[in-house]
Parts: C-alpha cells; sequence; structure tokens
C-alpha cells in the first residue's frame, strides 16, 4: 500500500519546517518534512486559543480529525495523523504539489471543457466514495479543492459532517453561492443531513468552473433570493451537453437531482474523459 509507515506517536521535533503554503481562519499550513523518512507533507497548524474563541469550533476539528483520517481516497487529501502541544493542534496532511484550485480558476478566469469536465468527474468520484461511507460534505466550492501534482483534485476540507449539522459559523459569514435551497430555507433541517446537498454544489462548482463566475453570485439578499428559486442563466456560449447536466444537478428538490453514478455517465463527462472517449472509438467496427 502507498502509506509510508508512519509512528503512531507524532511531535513537532520530527519535522523540518519549510515555506508557510497558505493560512486559514484558525491558523496556517507549512511544507514539512518527516526528518527519518524524508516524507514531504503539508503540516497545518490550528491554534487552541483561536479555535476555543468558536463556537465548539474545537470539538468539530476534533470530529473532522477522526473523519479524514478514516478515507482514502486518490480524490480527497489525505491525513496522516495529528498532535499538539500546550498551545497548537497540528494536522499532518497529505503535500497537493500544484496547490489550491480556486487560485487556478481565478488566474486562468474559467476553465476549457474537457478540464472541468475532468474535475467534475473526479468531484464525483469522491463525492460517491464519501457517500457511500455516510459521509455528507456540505461545503464544496473551489476554495475547498486542492491539485495534486499530475494535475488530479483533491477534496481538502476538514468541514465535513456525518449526519449531523456543524455548527460551522463561517457558512453564514461565508460565500452563500454554494448553499443549496434547502440550506437557506428556514424550517426543516432534516434536509441537511441528505447526501443530495453535495449534488447541488457539484452543480455550482461546475457552473463556476466553466463561467468562471457562481450561478447565483449577487448581493447577499438577491443570492438567497435567487437560490430559493434556482434562479440562473447558463450563457449560450456553454456546449449543450454542460447546459444539461447543470440543470440536472441545480434542481431545486433534493430527489430530483442527478445521482452520481449518471452524472459519472452523463454525456458530457464520458466525451471529455479522453480515456473513455478513445476505448470507445477503439471498439467502433470501421466502417
Ligand atoms: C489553516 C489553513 C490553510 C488552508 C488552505 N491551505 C491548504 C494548503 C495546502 C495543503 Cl493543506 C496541502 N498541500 C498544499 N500544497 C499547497 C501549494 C502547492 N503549491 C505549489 N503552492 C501551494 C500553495 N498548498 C497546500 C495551503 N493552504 N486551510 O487551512
Amino acid at each position: 500500500n502507498d502509506q509510508p509507515l508512519v509512528p503512531k506517536q507524532f511531535h513537532l521535533g520530527m519535522f523540518e519546517i519549510g515555506r508557510p503554503l497558505g493560512k486559514g481562519k484558525f491558523g496556517r499550513v507549512y511544507l514539512a518534512r518527516e526528518r527519518t523518512t524524508g516524507f514531504i507533507c503539508a503540516l497545518k497548524v490550528l491554534y487552541k486559543s483561536e479555535l476555543q474563541q468558536g463556537t465548539g469550533v474545537e470539538k468539530q476539528v476534533r470530529r473532522e480529525i477522526e473523519i479524514q483520517s478514516n478515507l482514502r481516497h486518490p480524490n480527497i487529501l489525505k491525513l496522516y495523523g495529528h498532535f499538539h502541544d500546550s498551545k497548537r493542534i497540528f494536522l499532518i496532511l497529505e503535500f497537493a504539489g500544484k496547490g489550491e484550485l480556486y487560485k487556478h480558476l481565478r488566474r486562468e478566469g474559467r476553465f476549457p471543457e474537457w478540464k472541468a469536465a475532468q474535475y467534475i468527474a473526479q468531484m464525483a468520484a469522491a463525492l460517491k466514495y464519501l457517500h457511500r461511507k455516510h459521509v455528507i460534505h456540505r461545503d464544496i466550492k473551489p476554495e475547498n479543492i486542492l491539485v495534486g501534482i499530475h494535475g488530479e483534485i483533491k477534496i481538502s476540507d476538514f468541514g465535513w459532517s456525518v449526519h449531523a449539522p456543524n455548527n460551522r459559523r463561517n457558512t453564514l459569514c461565508g460565500t452563500l453561492d454554494y448553499l443549496p435551497p434547502e440550506m437557506i430555507k428556514s424550517g426543516s433541517k432534516d434536509n441537511w443531513y441528505n447526501e443530495k446537498v453535495d449534488l447541488w454544489s457539484l452543480g455550482v462548482l461546475m457552473y463556476e468552473f466553466l463561467v468562471g463566475e457562481a450561478p447565483f453570485e449577487d448581493t447577499p439578499i438577491m443570492t438567497h433570493k435567487r437560490i430559493a428559486r434556482a434562479d440562473m442563466t447558463i450563457p449560450e456560449w456553454v456546449s449543450k451537453d454542460a447546459k444539461d447536466l447543470i440543470k440536472k444537478l441545480l434542481v431545486l428538490d433534493p430527489e430530483k437531482r442527478l445521482p452520481l453514478e449518471e452524472v459519472q455517465n452523463h454525456p458530457w463527462i464520458i466525451k471529455h474523459c479522453v480515456k473513455g472517449e478513445r476505448a470507445a472509438n477503439r471498439e467502433k467496427p470501421v466502417k
């Protein structure tokens, strides 16, 4: 198996700390190398003082570590281990060689259809794996996706919750763009634990990959209204197949959203996921 032999107990002295890779709400991420094996990883440092100010965020980080440690999928960033000292919690994470996806998206403006299709196919595979383990991501957005050295994407955020509404406030002050209608409407919260919420966000992600901005991007009030009505327009230059898939994911009724298996078999995905396409052509008898 590709997992390095890792000891059960880690401590900071085991690592040489390299350059800062990024910072988030509660800490920073550094490039790091494990001294004895030379294993390169990303060390996420979270300050307990800052976590304790949040509403039970530290308990949430603990639970997310629990979830993340048990996941192994090529499109999900690995968590190899964690440790803490008096002031900080350290997460030993897989290093994603090409960094944060949203930076690539902002730099390129939007992705060509073949690249967006590869990314959506990888997201669908990762979400299928998560849903089979009854993990609902609920926070799919470019900011929570990293890019590996071979250009493959890796879902990297720990904001995952299993069946329980995660109490992260950032959704309220962070972007509303990715929230599905059932999560912005008050009233019954039982839909919050339905994995179909990730299908809506996958549709928003696909739109943003192709168009360069989110489908309901507006003032917060208007975004709220437009999500609740699934009120979006897809530019006419987006291909017919891509439009079809976006429309089958951004459906108000969670039960009517296209299941992940059908996303993976959608003509837009098949057409652009070269391996499948070439294989399909190879099998066609030459006329
Ligand atoms: C705290 C905090 C910061 C962040 C956001 N963030 C994630 C990373 C990161 C991780 Cl976790 C893993 N591998 C990474 N590789 C990069 C990277 C690679 N290149 C060439 N450039 C960068 C940047 N960043 C990685 C950094 N910040 N979440 O919580």
